[in-house]
């Protein structure tokens, strides 16, 4: 692997071999933009540059009063920035909210593991040449846990991560981020209306979209997990104009997933075989698993599972309900699926899409060919070359069954909008909301 390319040419008494890898590495703590403990990225390697087989005694940042550093990450060597990264592409910057949270506990260390995987070595996703810095995003409510999962980071020695910072402020996460990964919202609590909950969250994205759009990589890529998913994706694009409306997809990959794994057990065959899965709509029940264009072994659905009853009611109704079911087993909501499905979605993003194939996200709608509502964050059938962008795939059957159903996902998508119009800059919310409107998670 790339990595090995690293390895320093003076000799390190004090560490073990592994640690060599993370030396670049530090972890910065920002609680408010006020206060930046440490310097920032572009002039953060301040010392010297050392000369082959020279030792350098590792230099601890002075700690901030409010912001800590641990071991390895504290310590700032300078290796000659040449032979630091010869071999390697510039840093990726990637921002995760809700970074204590439990999707994002799962994430973080996935990402790692797929960075340094040997699926990477062979190209497949951003290579292993690919070096990246975390900048996690919480609360004061959160902070000692952010404090936590940068341990665990530290202690995992991952080889391509060479930064991590911790913080409360998004203009200051948020800083020249390639991929924003925004995971963090309020869970609906007992009684509280849903419309309650569009306002909470929607507080919340309309700030971190401003935080985007004032200091982000203009071509940013947003992918909005926290839920209700695609109205908070609308709302952070509308708050964040100066970032291509594209960039901003809501998650429904875990859907796209659950659906696969549904029609891959009917039809008795492992779910690699099931391709061409749309879910369309909105990350709710009223999505629609789309059984009509989808294949199995490269045939229509229709051919391999002829029971259109189960098809229509009972795969539809379980992709639909999925989450709710694992919270009453588990106790909680999907935490390690959804975080394998972001995966899932970046990597669709930096993959070219399997000839034929495509994926779904949740996407703006303006100029879809399928006569969907524009100017709302709906899940289409999706292509991608390969280099973050994607087209709307145009050849796709609908019928009546499934027209109907998208425009019940669509209408209750354009509810909550006019709920949410004092956060999209449109005027006064009124909200309407269909009585069955539920995240996949409440039942
Ligand atoms: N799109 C999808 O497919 C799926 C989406 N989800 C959604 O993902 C989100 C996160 O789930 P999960 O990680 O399990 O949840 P957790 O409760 O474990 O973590 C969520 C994080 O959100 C933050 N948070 C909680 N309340 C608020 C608030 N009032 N303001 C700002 N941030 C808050 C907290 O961080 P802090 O204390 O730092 O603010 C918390 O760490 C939820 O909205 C969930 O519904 C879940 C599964 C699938
Ligand atoms: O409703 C939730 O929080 C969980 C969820 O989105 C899902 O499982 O798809």
């Amino acid at each position: 692997m790339a990595v090995t390319d690293f390895t320093p040419t003076y000799k390190q008494p004090h560490f073990l071999p592994s640690q060599l890898s993370s030396l670049s590495t530090r972890l910065y703590t920002t609680r408010s933009r006020a206060l930046r403990p440490f310097p920032r990225r572009n002039n953060a390697r301040v010392c010297c540059s050392v000369a082959p087989n020279q030792v350098q005694v590792p230099v601890a940042p002075s700690v901030g009063k409010k912001g800590e550093c641990y071991g390895v990450f504290c310590l700032t060597y300078d290796l000659k920035a040449a032979e630091e990264t010869k071999s390697w592409k510039s840093l990726i910057n990637i921002a995760v909210s809700g970074a204590a949270g439990m999707i994002s506990n799962h994430l973080l260390f996935k990402i790692q593991q797929w960075l340094s995987s040997s699926q990477l070595a062979s190209g497949e996703v951003f290579g292993p040449d690919q070096p990246i810095a975390l900048k996690l995003l919480g609360s004061e409510r959160s902070f000692q846990a952010l404090e936590g999962v940068a341990m665990e980071l530290e202690d995992s020695l991952y080889p391509l991560l060479r930064e991590v910072s911790i913080g409360i402020d998004p203009y200051d996460l948020f800083q020249d981020a390639e991929w924003a990964l925004l995971i963090g919202a309020k869970p609906r609590g007992p009684g509280m209306e849903r419309a309650g909950l569009l306002d909470i969250n929607g507080q919340i994205f309309a700030e971190q979209g401003k935080a985007l759009n004032a200091v982000a990589s203009r071509n940013v890529k947003v992918i909005v997990v926290g839920n209700p998913c695609n109205t908070n994706a609308l709302i952070c694009m509308k708050n964040a104009p100066n970032i291509p409306a594209k960039n901003f997809h809501a998650l429904t990959r875990l859907d796209e997933n659950r659906a696969k794994c549904q029609l891959a057990l009917k039809a008795g065959v492992f779910y690699d075989k099931v391709s061409n899965m749309t879910i369309w709509g909105n990350h709710s029940t009223t999505q629609v698993p789309d059984f009509l264009n989808a294949r199995i072994m490269g045939l229509p659905v229709k051919d391999v599972i002829k029971d259109s009853k189960w098809l229509e009611k009972d795969f539809t109704e379980d992709v639909q309900k999925r989450g709710g079911v694992l919270i009453k087993k588990w106790g909680r909501s999907s935490g390690a699926s959804t975080a394998v499905s972001i995966v899932d979605a970046i990597r669709s993003l930096v993959t070219p899409t399997r000839e034929g194939d495509w994926f779904s996200t949740g996407v703006y709608t303006n100029g879809n060919p399928y006569g969907i509502a524009e100017d709302i964050v709906f899940s289409m059938p999706c292509r991608s070359k390969g280099d973050g962008d994607y087209e709307l795939v145009k050849d796709v059957l609908i019928d009546d069954f499934l027209h109907e159903r998208i425009k019940k996902s669509e209408a209750e998508l354009l509810a909550e909008k006019r709920c949410v119009a004092h956060l999209t800059g449109e005027g006064n919310a009124y909200c309407d909301l269909p009585g069955d409107t539920m995240l996949p998670g409440e039942q």
